[in-house]
């Protein structure tokens, strides 16, 4: 398969450096998963130009018995189309509580959380939940596969979700499953397939219906360190492909070199660590 390397001619930095592995990417309309006949959901993001995520100020509070609990404090955040963003912080600081409300499975105490241009805020559950299953994508710790469906089953779940005809469905879960390597085992059970397997084909599922935001919860978790590190390199290639927006929560501080942006939850705030080749000028 043909792969390219972008030459800007902007000086390195974590988003172009000569090393950085998002920036191999494959030839126009070589990617396989392009070559299926899936049609993208209807309601794209309008205005190209506008952060795909914003939140404003967003406070999570819970309630604890008779006492609330502040998890997240006026956290206020812009991801462009396209960044891969890492978010990290101790166990407990509210990374989870920060995904879910982006993703709009949960609803903030106050603030706003805005994807493109739809206020997910002033959504119902109902219509959140639409939105979600038409521009979200997820990969989870445990993989979450349904066990009682095949894997090429669990590929095609979001755009059967999402609307499209099973013709579609069928081509595009087969494209993504040739993509991450696992074609051949589509029609076998979850349980047949070893962690990191298992998390390939999350990645496929997440991607599948070729959402604007990807959403990944300790996705290295419970893998050993060689898988987890391919799982990321799949990630990472998929997205920067498919120009997909990609927040990762982690503890693994070997996902730090890979991502555009680096944030850290401490004591309900939000703070962004600058690279070293900022601050240092170079
Ligand atoms: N539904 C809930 N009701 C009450 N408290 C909650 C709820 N969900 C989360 N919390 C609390 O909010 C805090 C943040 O939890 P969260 O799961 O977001 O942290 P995290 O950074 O993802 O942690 P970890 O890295 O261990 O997964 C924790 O103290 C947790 O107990």
């Amino acid at each position: 398969m043909a792969v390219r390397r972008e030459d800007s001619g902007e000086r390195p930095s974590p988003r172009n450096g000569p090393l950085h592995p998002r920036r191999w990417v494959f030839g126009p309309g070589s990617h396989p998963c392009r070559q299926a006949s899936f049609r993208p959901p209807p309601a794209r993001m309008p205005d190209a130009s506008s952060p795909l995520v914003q939140l404003d100020a967003l406070t999570k509070t819970y309630r604890e018995g008779e006492q609330d609990r502040t998890v997240l404090q006026e956290v206020s955040l812009r991801l462009e189309r396209g960044d891969f963003s890492v978010l990290m912080g101790r166990s407990g600081a509210g990374k989870s509580t920060l995904l879910n409300l982006i993703s709009g499975i949960d609803q903030p105490t106050s603030g706003r959380v805005q994807i493109g241009d739809t206020d997910l805020t002033g959504k119902s559950e109902t219509e959140r939940t639409r939105f979600r299953r038409s521009h979200v994508g997820f990969v989870f710790q445990s993989f979450n596969l349904i066990s009682t469906l095949t894997v090429g089953e669990n590929v095609r779940l979001p755009l059967e979700l999402a609307g499209e005809p099973p013709r579609a469905t069928k081509d595009r879960a087969r494209a993504m499953l040739d993509r991450v390597g696992l074609a051949d085992r589509a029609d076998q059970f979850p349980d047949r397939l070893s962690g990191g397997e298992q998390q390939r084909v999350a990645v496929a599922r997440a991607l599948a219906h070729e959402p604007l935001l990807v959403l990944a919860d300790e996705p290295t978790g419970n893998l050993d360190y060689d898988t987890g590190q391919a799982v990321l390199t799949l990630l990472s290639d998929l997205v920067v492909d498919t120009d997909t927006t990609l927040l990762v929560a982690t503890h693994d501080p070997e996902v730090v070199p890979r991502a555009d942006r680096v944030l850290h939850l401490h004591g309900g705030s939000l703070h962004e660590e600058v690279p070293e080749y900022i601050t240092s000028g170079t």
